[in-house]
């Protein structure tokens, strides 16, 4: 066996000496053993990460299967490649995990490899990418296509890859001419064009800003660093791995897993600005608030927050919504079995949560539900007064006990949450407050008769008003958001069915709105981006209070 990797060629004259040893008389004992150890090392060390590295799938272990029993010779002798390839090219369980595990933590969702040949790479990377993720493979033997197309057919997988054949620098010159961009890159071609494909992609803007370039190969046999090295791969890798260290635009680390994988991260504009022939504008505009993309601003890492009316419906929605931006979220609701089983799904998905039963009616359930959220987790940043109630009646039959009921949830109940949430936000000089209004505060829908439900509302929008503008200056934002119809399990009942009807042919936008269509707005709210917005009513609603 030809050795592929710097542990591999170790192994090699590991063993080349320990023969020698071996026959030699005047070799101690002591020489002979430290031998005997350093080769157990070295030639135990690749065994056991396979051993330890999680099992491939099914489709991937056929793949590897299929590879190495080929007679690749055969192919090349019968013209069906145009080079010979060693079945040894094949990336493999551990390295092909590895990359995996890179596309997951990456969170990347596109993905090009240059140099595909069965494919193993190109499937075990499919793997972690998310269902509407895509990975873009280049390879110049069309045979390998075939070879490996009926295996990503069988992977559920398999779908999301789209192999380019052909060289792959005339396939990049396509990918950049339609504009196309990547999260992360895996070379593992040529080796003398790595410099080329790398320029390229950079030069080009396919890899994206903080995206990452995997480099196979990138130790050589260990020949990138020994001197007397005279093989051209070797030194082309050599060379490749000094540029890449050379320049500002990328910061980068060589992993000596097999024979090497360089990660190479395409860091922030401000460090490749000397690279610039023009002009640049040094400001938070090119560099980022704080260094920070537009999306990273919109995090809400370490945050406290809190939903009202959380165990189900539009509160429900801003609760993942507001934990998968990074917020630790207290799910409030009267109804204590929902707003546990909303923290049950919360931490499935590894978002911290505590159910809150309170009723936001009642000043003792308010209070208590602050005093809770602030012993368990120190602060409150985000309060996300959702909660209320909807009784339809003609006015002129609508009862006192109706009319208070609604506004002691929508309007009462809020107010008092907002004042409980707004002490501790006040004091901390810190805060956004989010209020559930409702486009009934602007229009008054029908054909339903509602007047204390949109009265409240309208209600919930100028307390809005007034407390962003009394407490901005101490840091307090106060926004509200106003959906229109919301599709809800209610809406679809009997009775309801043929206002539907009707509604919807009062929304331009020709649907109801989803919860999730509300998600967005409550991250936005609630992050540092909308800082310079307080009292605004931001309303939701497929366009129906323009008609
Ligand atoms: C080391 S193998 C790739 C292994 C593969 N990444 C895997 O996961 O098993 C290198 C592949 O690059 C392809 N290749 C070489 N030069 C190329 C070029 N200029 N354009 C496209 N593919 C090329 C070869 O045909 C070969 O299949």
């Amino acid at each position: 066996m030809i050795p592929d990797t710097p542990v591999e060629v170790l192994v090699d004259l590991i063993t080349k000496a320990k023969d020698i040893a071996a026959t030699c008389a005047s070799v101690p004992e002591e020489l002979k053993g430290h031998l005997q150890k350093a080769l157990d090392i070295a030639s135990g060390l690749d065994e056991y990460l396979d051993r330890m590295t999680t099992k491939e799938s099914q489709p991937l272990a056929e793949l590897y299967e299929k590879t190495v029993s080929h007679d690749w010779d055969q192919v090349f002798k019968e013209g069906k490649t145009k080079f010979q390839l060693p079945k040894e090219c094949i990336t493999g369980h551990v390295e092909g995990q590895a990359l995996k595990m890179l596309i997951h933590m990456s969170q990347a969702k596109r993905v090009l490899e240059i140099g595909m040949f069965t494919g193993y790479g190109a499937l075990s990377m499919a793997e972690g990418l998310p269902e509407d993720g895509c990975l873009v493979a280049c390879e110049l033997e069309p045979y390998l296509k075939e070879f490996a197309q009926p295996i990503f057919d069988k992977s559920p997988h398999g779908k999301k890859i789209t192999v380019k054949i052909g060289s792959a620098m005339d396939t990049l010159k396509e990918l950049a001419g339609k504009g196309d961009q990547f999260d992360m890159v895996f070379i593992d071609a040529d080796k003398i064009n790595y410099i080329n494909y790398y320029n390229f992609i950079m030069d080009s803007n396919l890899l994206r800003l903080g995206g990452v370039i995997c480099v196979d190969n990138s130790l050589y046999k260990a020949k990138v660093y020994l001197k007397d090295t005279t093989d051209s791969n070797g030194l082309a890798l050599r060379e490749f791995n000094q540029c890449i260290l050379n320049d500002p635009r990328v910061e980068q680390v060589i992993v000596p897993l097999r024979d090497g994988i360089s990660l190479i991260r395409r860091v922030s504009v401000a460090s490749a600005k000397s690279l610039s022939q023009v002009d640049i504008t040094d400001d938070e505009v090119f560099r980022g608030v704080q260094g920070r993309s537009i999306l990273d601003r919109m995090r809400l890492d370490g945050k406290v927050a809190y939903v009202t009316g959380g165990g189900q419906g539009i509160g429900r929605a801003f609760a993942h919504a507001l934990g998968e931006a990074g917020a630790k979220v207290a799910v409030v609701d009267i109804d204590q079995t929902k707003a546990e089983a909303v923290v049950k799904e919360l931490f499935l998905k590894g978002i911290h949560g505590i159910p809150i039963k309170a009723d936001i009616s009642k000043a003792d359930d308010v209070q208590r539900m602050v005093d809770t959220i602030v012993s368990k987790w120190g602060t409150i940043h985000i309060a996300c007064n959702n909660a209320g109630i909807n009784r339809n009646s003609a006015s002129e039959d609508t009862s006192l006990e109706e009319w208070d009921q609604t506004f002691n949830v929508n309007l009462r109940g809020t107010f008092m949450c907002c004042q409980a949430a707004g002490r501790v936000m006040l004091k901390q000089g810190y805060g956004k407050i989010i209020n559930t209004a409702s486009m009934a505060s602007l229009i008054v829908p029908h054909p339903q008769k509602q007047l204390s439900y949109n009265t409240s509302k309208a209600g919930v929008v100028k307390m809005t008003q007034t407390l962003g503008t009394e407490w901005i200056d101490r840091g307090v934002r106060v926004n509200c958001i106003s959906p229109g119809i919301v599709d809800t399990p209610l809406i679809h009942s009997e009775d309801l069915r043929p206002l539907v009807q009707r509604w919807l042919s009062d929304i331009p936008a020709g649907r109801l709105a989803q919860v999730t269509d509300l998600q967005a707005a409550v991250v936005y709210l609630a992050s540092d981006v909308s800082d310079y917005m307080t009292g605004h009513n931001l309303v939701i609603e497929g366009g129906q209070s323009l008609w």
